[in-house]
């Protein structure tokens, strides 16, 4: 049975779906040492955001094949690192956005109203209703920074609140901003003209300290920031150097730099125009359900050797299409390892067309499974969807995708091109039906053949007696032949011939059927 290790608390609704098919460790609070010694054990690993899985525990982990983040960031999983390695990481892009937007609109409305002081003196036995007057939100600017999930849900609100509201977001449209009614504007803009501003970006290095003393010197005196998206987006220097000196007039913050938060931390020591929340964004009830049942399911479902629906590290695989896709994954990567058997030596190129209706759909995972395929005489289990990319790049293998829709021998079909150290190599095939794979050409000679495990190709002169000797050399190595076909353009031509066979071609064959007359190449091919 596989074992999955849990370093973060993770709601039972997850552990109980790993169960079903794994040994499950939960295991909180280790120190990055002890991660890195028992690592070796486990399949899976499933975190929140306290575990920091660097690149010293990928590298440990042996058996590890997927590491679930059960939440959105994966900045605390060091994916270069695991990519490298073949690992698979998946996260849970929706579970918790309703709970971080709802957490970033509380800490902007407890912030307006010093909720949290005014709760704290209430507690203490006083009632100071003239210390704590607030301001409204109605009719103010919320300037959001990244109009993603997050953002959206708190565009919404906000614009239900009487919000004025912009945008910055250099990835999405216009029109997009528009719809959720939000002007999209320069940040520079945005940080002048709003009252509240609110980040949703990701931590990666071109937002970090994105909001440092420069910028944050653009913002009015009587603005205030919200950060519920990462720390260390916010230089929390400057921040509280900004609030302290009356620059800006509030924060409220609830991701840090460094977590937990040091004691020394100048955001400690700001004061009643802080707000301070201990990363708790995504911790609802409904939340923490939602991304455990996510995550637990992919992790599930990668043990059982089921795609993933929400890998951040295998490139371009939507969870809609991998169903339509699976047969024509199965065939690239079928036909990326044939035309790697014939090819030989090295490959240095491979072109990747996809024919007829596939032509109309994704590429890149198509492109993924026939490099798997390639790579995989080389590098055998080592290669997988995560990182044949990585691993043909580095083997310096310029792979070139085409499309023609207007190949229509077959719904739909896929041609591989080969040329490597030792030639040049083509193979077409097709997906039948549902999902029956056929190769439909060899070195652009027709054939309809299922692939099979054992099979030999010749390249040949088509002539009389040549399908006899071939049979017959294999009959003397006691080589059973389960099905043979030839595929020629023209009658007495070049040729080529597919034999499939019941046994593994023994040692020294290639080189007798070589000699017999008439035969100009052989090629053992083993699927
Ligand atoms: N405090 C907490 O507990 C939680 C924090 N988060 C964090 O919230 C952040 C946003 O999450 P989602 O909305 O789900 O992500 P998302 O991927 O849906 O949206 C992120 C948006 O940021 C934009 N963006 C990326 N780089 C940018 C840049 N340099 N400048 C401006 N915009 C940029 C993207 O175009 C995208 O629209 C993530 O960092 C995530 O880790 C998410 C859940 C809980
Ligand atoms: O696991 C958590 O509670 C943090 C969630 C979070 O920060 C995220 O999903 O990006």
């Amino acid at each position: 049975m596989p074992k999955v290790l849990v370093s973060d608390p993770i709601d039972q609704a997850g552990i109980d779906i790993l169960s079903q098919v794994a040994q499950v460790d939960v295991n909180t609070g280790l120190s990055a040492a002890e991660l890195v010694r028992i690592i070796p054990e486990y399949d899976a690993l499933m975190i929140r955001s306290g575990t920091q899985v660097t690149k010293e525990i990928i590298e440990a982990g042996n058996l590890l094949k997927i590491i679930g983040r059960a939440g959105v960031g994966v900045d605390n999983v060091d994916v270069p690192a695991a990519t490298r390695k073949g690992i698979v990481v998946v996260n849970s892009p929706e579970g918790n956005t309703i709970a971080a937007a709802e957490h970033a609109i509380a800490m902007m409305l407890s912030m307006s109203r010093h909720i949290p002081e005014a709760n704290a003196s209430v507690k203490s036995g006083k009632w100071e209703r003239n210390r704590f007057i607030g301001v409204e939100v109605y009719k103010k600017t919320l300037g959001i920074v990244g109009l993603g999930k997050i953002g959206s849900h708190f565009a919404a609100s906000a614009k239900a609140m009487g919000m004025k509201l912009l945008a910055y977001d250099p990835f999405i449209s216009a029109e997009r901003a528009e719809q959720l009614g939000c002007r999209l504007v320069e940040l520079e803009l945005l940080m002048r003209e709003s009252d509240y501003i609110t980040l949703h970006i990701p931590k990666t290095p071109e937002t970090k300290h994105l909001i440092n003393a420069e910028v944050l010197s653009k913002m009015k005196p009587t603005a205030r920031i919200i950060n519920c998206a990462r720390g260390g987006i916010i230089d929390e220097a400057a921040l509280a150097e900004a609030i302290k000196e009356g620059k800006i007039a509030g924060a409220a913050i609830d991701v840090y730099e460094h977590e937990p938060l040091e004691a020394d931390s100048p955001l400690r020591s700001v004061g009643q125009n802080i707000v301070l929340t201990p990363h708790l964004g995504a911790s609802t009830a409904e939340a923490q359900v939602n991304v455990a049942i996510d995550v637990a399911e992919q992790i599930r479902d990668v043990l059982l050797g089921l795609p993933a629906r929400s890998a951040v590290n295998i490139p371009g695989i939507f969870p809609d299409s991998i169903e339509k896709l699976k047969p024509y994954l199965q065939l690239a990567e079928t036909l990326g390892n044939l035309v790697s058997q014939l090819a030989g030596g090295r490959v240095d190129y491979l072109n990747v067309q996809l024919q007829g209706e596939l032509a109309n759909n994704q590429s890149q995972p198509v492109v993924v499974a026939a490099l798997k395929g390639l790579l995989s005489q080389a590098l055998r289990e080592r290669v997988n969807y995560v990182n044949a990319s990585i691993e043909a790049k580095e083997r310096g293998i310029r792979v070139v995708e085409t499309r023609d829709a207007s190949i229509r021998d077959y719904t739909g079909s896929l041609h591989l091109m080969a040329k490597g150290t030792l030639g040049e190599h083509t193979v077409t095939g097709a997906v039948l039906g549902e999902n029956e794979i056929r190769i439909t050409s060899v070195d652009d000679f027709p054939v309809n053949v299922s692939p099979t495990h054992h099979m030999l190709f010749t390249l040949h002169r088509d002539m009389p007696g040549i399908i006899g000797k071939i049979g017959s050399q294999l009959g003397s190595f006691n080589v059973n032949i389960a099905s043979m076909q030839v595929g020629r353009k023209i009658v007495r031509g070049d040729a080529v011939m597919v034999l499939s066979l019941d046994d593994p071609l023994p040692e020294g064959i290639l080189a007798e059927i070589i000699k017999v007359p008439g035969i100009r190449d052989a090629y053992t091919v083993n699927l």
